[in-house]
């Protein structure tokens, strides 16, 4: 179970409030063993902080079997400090939006957090790790931040997309960062 945290700084620790949040958000949130399912790819890219379109198409191969089906659209992101343009693409993720796709992430290295909008406006973050996968639905409030680390990997899952697509609601983020 990933660590939820509330605006007053509170992790959740009771199991019941974890899923009564997760289930208010219609999120999916689920454990993958990703040493039986591990990229065989993923090393050169963590060794190099770069990502190779070819090596991308490689990770998604080696993961087929791993990954729900039914998904239009897919990509790898990595984002590593010397990533170029690092900043306005954590420019654009660290704004409330919504997707208008069901969309899926899966965590492969490094670390980042999820905060969302609450049905009654409540804001939580979610930090996730290797091996999370997150399913966001459609319409769901959300924004992405990373770590201080400033390293994720992450496969990405577009429900009719070819790609991420955004609609910015900009709701003031309500977290101290
Ligand atoms: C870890 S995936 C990068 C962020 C992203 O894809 C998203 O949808 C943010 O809202």
């Amino acid at each position: 179970m990933p660590t939820i945290i509330h605006l007053d700084g509170r992790r959740v620790q009771d199991p019941a409030e974890a899923a009564a949040i997760i289930q208010s958000l219609g999120l999916t949130v689920a454990g993958l063993d990703l040493a039986a399912a591990a990229p065989t790819e993923l090393e050169p890219v963590l060794r190099r902080q770069r990502l190779d379109n070819w090596r991308a198409e490689a990770i998604l191969a080696d993961l087929a079997n791993a990954l729900p089906p039914g998904y239009a659209g897919r990509d790898v992101v990595a984002l590593f400090p010397d990533t170029d343009g690092l900043d306005s693409i954590l420019a654009a993720f660290h704004r409330t939006h919504v997707h208008d796709d069901d969309e899926i992430r899966l965590i492969l290295a490094g670390e980042g957090v999820f905060g969302f909008v609450l049905p009654d406006g409540d804001q939580v973050e979610i930090t996730v790790v290797p091996g999370d996968l997150v399913g966001v639905p459609a319409g769901a409030e959300h924004w992405f931040r990373l770590t201080e680390s400033r390293t994720v990997v992450a496969v990405r899952l577009f429900g009719t997309n070819p790609d991420w697509r955004a609609r910015y609601t900009d709701t003031p983020i309500r977290f101290p960062h």
